[in-house]
């Protein structure tokens, strides 16, 4: 139907419905006055329903309604630590986040952490000529970002709780998240077993959790397995990444940790966008093997899955990674005039609350330190 068409057919069936639409107008406080036929009764009691706008017309009325409002401490801060000890360059396609060399962490840190953060997930960025090799033996270089980088904060900064990334993707030269056979395939048998390894040298060296992001099967059962045989299953949280989606939000993230698959993709460990059953099937395999946090990622177009998760696992907290190009697009978004950055920040992570999440991983943690304050 064309739109005059469909006009015209509203307009008809307004006409026919007159007396019906006069009654049932919506002018609240009008309606007695200006019916006075036997629908009067209908229509004031369905005003008595209809009337919602007091319970939002004051700033803490509109506050009272959420059921889940961002705290501080829902925050997780993503920090790129690099193996160039001075270093600290802002990330292009990242705005406003930087990749800190070890001496760079605490002194960036520390006021953020006076303003109120709680928590950061941290990642390794190994950019040392030969860093990366086939089994990403960086990742738990004694030596290397994150294990330096781990026992400095906690050292440091003791009030921060230390979440760490476990992937091998930032330390293999084929930047793929697993060990590899010859044809480029990957070795689930293997990529786990140097996966849990990882997971306990950050866990033994002061990680208050551990986040397995590698998507590898049967990683959650192994990490929870070494950490009880190790006597520490009890101080480390093992925070899944049971709902990984592949798709194009992970660019920025890629630039900034120079994790970007030499070869390939990773459809073939993270999830299809589509597959809502999947990680229905993938965070309750994770509950079952250990996880203690089930996590979702993307956040914003998998609302439904942080929905599902949260109804799944209904006992244990959920946390949704709003990932580097969420967090580009809204800047971008700001940045064209389409809306005001900070509105859309709280708007975004407000959808991703009452999805269901109560733990949320941002890039904007710092200025919602500030944005809360205010
Ligand atoms: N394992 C961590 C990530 O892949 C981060 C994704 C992002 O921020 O784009
Ligand atoms: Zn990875
Ligand atoms: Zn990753």
């Amino acid at each position: 139907m064309s739109f005059s068409n469909l006009v015209k057919d509203m307009s008809f069936k307004d006409s026919k419905n007159s007396d019906d639409s006069r009654s049932t107008v919506s002018r609240p406080g009008l309606a007695r006055s200006y019916t006075s036929t036997q629908a009067t009764s209908v229509s004031i009691a369905g005003d008595i329903k209809s009337q919602l706008h007091a319970g939002y017309s004051h700033p803490l009325s509109r506050a009272w309604q959420a059921e889940r409002q961002l705290t501080k401490a829902m925050l997780i801060y993503p920090i790129f630590v690099t193996d160039n000890p001075d270093e600290f360059t802002p990330i292009p396609s990242l705005p406003n986040q930087n990749r800190l060399g070890l001496n760079q962490v605490v002194p960036f840190l520390q006021p953020l952490v006076e303003q109120g953060l709680r928590s950061v997930i941290l990642f390794g960025v190994p950019l040392a000529p030969g860093a990366k090799d086939a089994l990403g033996t960086a990742a738990d270089d004694p030596e290397g970002p994150v294990l330096q980088a781990i026992q400095l904060i906690r050292r440091s900064l003791p009030q921060l709780y230390v979440v760490v990334d476990v992937c091998l993707c930032e330390y293999t030269s084929h930047g793929h998240c697993g060990i590899l056979y010859e044809d480029g395939s990957l070795n689930n048998a293997m990529s786990v077993e140097r996966v849990s390894d990882v997971a306990m040298a950050y866990a033994k060296a002061g990680a208050h959790c551990v986040a397995p992001s590698d998507m590898n099967d049967g990683r959650i059962r192994a990490i929870k397995l070494k950490l009880i045989e190790e006597g520490i299953s009890h101080r480390v949280n093992l925070m899944s990444y049971a709902a990984k989606f592949s798709g194009c939000l992970y660019g920025p993230f890629r630039d900034a940790a120079g994790s970007c698959p030499s070869f390939g993709d990773r459809k073939c460990y993270q999830l299809p966008p589509g597959g809502r059953g999947l990680a229905r099937r993938a965070i309750r395999r994770d509950i079952d093997e250990g996880a203690d946090i089930i996590m979702v990622k993307p956040a914003s177009s998998y609302l439904d899955i942080i929905s599902d998760a949260k109804d799944i696992a209904k006992d244990m907290p959920v946390a949704a990674y709003q990932v580097s190009g969420e967090y580009a697009m809204i800047h971008a978004g700001a940045k064209a005039g389409v809306f005001d950055l900070k509105t859309m920040a709280f708007e975004s992570t407000e959808g991703i609350l009452r999805a269901g999440a109560g733990i949320v991983v941002s890039y904007f943690t710092p200025q919602f330190l500030t944005w809360l304050d205010a």
